[in-house]
């Protein structure tokens, strides 16, 4: 780790950030810790395209994109991920799931679009055909068999003529005894991961100290029961990229590989170690 005190002359390292609640733990003290650092917020997949165009030095990218892009690296411990149901990433079901031939995409989405498919493909052998939901549109506007929605917007609950949903976060761990990781702190290559690191737990670790009054401003913020805001951030959400989580995205992964989602032979790289396959 550096020691050297921060250049004002070089250019803010500009990291984004995923605008949903799920993120607040991690970034709430992120600029006192990264004071020269510009941050800024949008949706996950729009993260992963502002990283792969240069726009972005770091993101919160949805781990799937990682593995779309190996000369990517993760920086740091922090995540985020679940160990059971995590209540904002659901696919809701107008058909059987058995019977979905078209599945319609949350256009916000990267990593729990390919975890839809790999369920759907497990459980029951199907390929559906993909459709994006815009990020503007409502579930209820789409008319595919099934509708995957993601962040703020699937913690409430959607009416209309669904019959079923699933909890993808709940559908991944019964299925596998895993934990799963939707998105990780990314970066380009050349950026100096040696300051970012420790910022990012430090920032993370705060965070999770604070949740009861984030749940406070939040629930206030976004016109949500307060129990259900602290449940979801605490309960709900996992932010650490322990080995077994680590074992969850391998496994993720490898099953996106066999379905041609990405290219099998991916190494996960970590800014200070490799973890081989
Ligand atoms: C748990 C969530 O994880 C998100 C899901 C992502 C994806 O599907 O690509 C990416 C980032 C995460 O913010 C959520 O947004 O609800």
């Amino acid at each position: 780790m550096s020691s050297a005190a921060p250049d004002p002359t070089a250019p803010a390292t500009r990291i984004g950030a995923v605008t949903y609640l799920n993120t607040v733990p991690l970034v709430r003290g992120l600029q006192a810790q990264l004071p020269m650092a510009e941050l800024s917020f949008n949706y996950p997949s729009r993260l992963a395209d502002e990283l792969a165009e240069g726009r972005l030095d770091v993101a919160l990218a949805p781990c799937i994109e990682v593995a779309r892009h190996p000369e990517w690296s993760i920086v740091s411990t922090a995540c985020i991920g679940c160990r059971g149901p995590v209540l904002s990433v659901k696919v809701l079901f107008r058909r059987p799931p058995a019977e979905v031939r078209t599945l319609a995409l949350d256009e916000g989405s990267r990593t729990s679009a390919v975890l839809a498919q790999i369920l759907l493909a497990d459980r029951f052998g199907t390929r559906p055909r993909l459709q994006p939901l815009p990020l503007a549109s409502s579930p209820l506007d789409s008319t595919a068999d099934a509708v995957l929605v993601i962040g703020d917007r699937a913690i409430r609950p959607v009416q209309g003529d669904f019959r079923e949903a699933w909890d993808l976060g709940e559908e991944w761990v019964r299925e596998t005894g895993l934990p799963f990781v939707f998105a990780v702190w990314a970066a380009r290559p050349g950026i100096d991961a040696s300051e970012l690191e420790p910022a990012f737990d430090a920032a993370r670790d705060l965070g999770l100290r604070e949740l009861e009054t984030i749940a406070t401003e939040q629930a206030a913020a976004m016109d949500l029961p307060r129990p259900l805001v602290l449940q979801y951030l605490r309960d709900n959400l996992n932010f650490y990229l322990d080995d077994s989580a680590r074992r969850g995205l391998d496994l993720y992964f490898r099953r996106a590989g066999e379905l041609g989602l990405i290219s099998d032979h991916f190494n996960l790289r970590f800014h200070d170690c490799h973890v081989e396959r």
